[in-house]
């Protein structure tokens, strides 16, 4: 499948609906996407091949909707998956950041030992919108020691501006989304 075919394929499988969570946001709902086993093999394989040609060593997961799509591409990749919770779930010892996203604030965390000093790591979501989860996800991957190797998400709202907040926290490190509007 062509970039342009994976592109048209993704973004017929996601549905938009008005005023959620809150009046005036429009919500990006990939759950038909997930519900389609094509889709869903064509998302997965596109962002496991990411994550060799980066080099890879772990996929950090956002909850909840990226432990959904990185989980089985760590599975297709071959590298181990670390979850980033929301507070207060995960039982050991933790790392945490705080942030603001398009719709709300919330804290994520990961286990402290969960990644080493030789980790290369992608962080894998499935939307990128002001850019907030992206940014405490990448500064929690720094704190625990690991490399960030890349951010994959499935879809960038490019009229938030997370791109243009992530470009001096990523520098060199790629930024990938494989659908924009
Ligand atoms: O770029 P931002 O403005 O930070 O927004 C993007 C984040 O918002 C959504 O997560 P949400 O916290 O709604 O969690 P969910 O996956 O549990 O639904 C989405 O899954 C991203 O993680
Ligand atoms: N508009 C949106 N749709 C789905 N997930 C989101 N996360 C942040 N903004 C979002």
């Amino acid at each position: 499948m062509s970039p342009e075919q994976l592109r048209s394929l993704l973004i017929s499988r996601i549905r938009d609906v008005a005023d959620y969570p809150k009046p005036g946001v429009t919500f990006k709902d990939i759950t038909p996407l997930l519900a389609d086993p094509l889709a869903f093999t064509a998302l997965t394989d596109a962002l496991a091949n990411r994550c060799a040609e980066y080099g890879a060593t772990k996929i950090v997961g956002l909850e909840a909707r990226g432990f959904i799509l990185g989980a089985p591409v760590a599975v297709r990749a071959g590298v181990g998956f670390v979850p980033a919770r929301k507070a207060g779930k995960l039982p050991g010892p933790t790392l945490g950041q705080n942030y603001a996203l398009e719709y709300g604030a919330a804290e994520i965390e990961i286990h402290a030992d969960a990644l080493s000093a030789g980790d290369r790591v992608l962080v894998v979501d499935d939307v990128l919108a002001t850019g907030g989860t992206a940014e405490a996800s990448v500064e929690l991957v720094r704190r625990a020691g690991a490399q960030v190797a890349g951010v994959c998400v499935l879809l960038e709202l490019g009229f938030l501006g997370g791109r243009e907040r992530l470009a001096p926290v990523l520098g060199a490190v790629p930024l990938d989304a494989l659908v924009r509007v």
